[in-house]
């Protein structure tokens, strides 16, 4: 397989720190049509409220979290959902075959958090399905985020806490597994992907 150096330098940080940041994971153009394709879906009223749990077992809980998701479709002809399937989809070849992670299933959802909104300290893994193995988050916010507009994402480590801040094209993936963290209230609407890649 031809050495794609985006990917290993993730690698190598999700391997010695179980985090990584990423800047140039989709090109600036690129972040443009996943956020059309977001805002086309936020439009059109798909979004809905997040829960707690997993699927089976849905409970609105705004104490908790506060954010707007809508889940993607792989069969989804939208140009932001064949660009940004096509891209994960040669990621997880590419770590299948370098890490042997075994990954086969995967989910994503669009995620709006509005003004006032947060996600308290969590971990992505649900006490009746272990299968998360690497959370991603894809922000799709305009260029220049400023600190004043909170909303960072904020890994708990043993070593210290971690902040990222939702800039434009940015990437952060984590271990689904240890790595706690949350989001801290927005001032400004806050845009991203967010998605896990899974083992059976
Ligand atoms: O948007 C983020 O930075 C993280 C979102 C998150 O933790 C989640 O959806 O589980
Ligand atoms: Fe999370």
């Amino acid at each position: 397989m031809e050495r794609n150096e985006t990917f290993e330098l993730i690698i190598d940080d999700v391997v010695n720190q179980q985090y990584a940041v990423m800047d140039n994971f989709f090109t600036t153009a690129e972040v443009d049509v996943l956020k059309k394709g977001l805002l086309d879906a936020f439009e059109t009223n798909q979004f809905k409220k997040s829960a707690i749990g997993n699927r089976a077992d849905e409970k609105v809980m705004d104490a908790i979290r506060g954010d707007y998701i809508f889940w993607l479709d792989e069969q989804d002809t939208s140009a932001a959902a064949q660009l940004f399937f096509a891209k994960i989809n040669e990621f997880i070849t590419y770590i299948n075959a370098t890490c042997y992670l075994g990954i086969n299933e995967k989910e994503f959802h669009y995620a709006v958090y509005p003004e006032g909104t947060f996600y308290k300290r969590h971990l992505d893994v649900f006490q009746n399905d272990k299968r998360r193995r690497l959370s991603l988050v894809c922000y799709l916010n305009d260029e220049n985020w400023l600190p004043e507009y909170g909303g960072e994402l904020v890994i708990y480590k043993d070593s210290g806490d971690v902040v990222v801040y939702p800039e434009k094209g940015r990437v952060v993936i984590f271990d689904s597994q240890t790595l706690e963290h949350e989001v801290k209230p927005v001032q400004q609407k806050r845009y991203s992907i967010t998605g896990w890649l899974k083992t059976r």
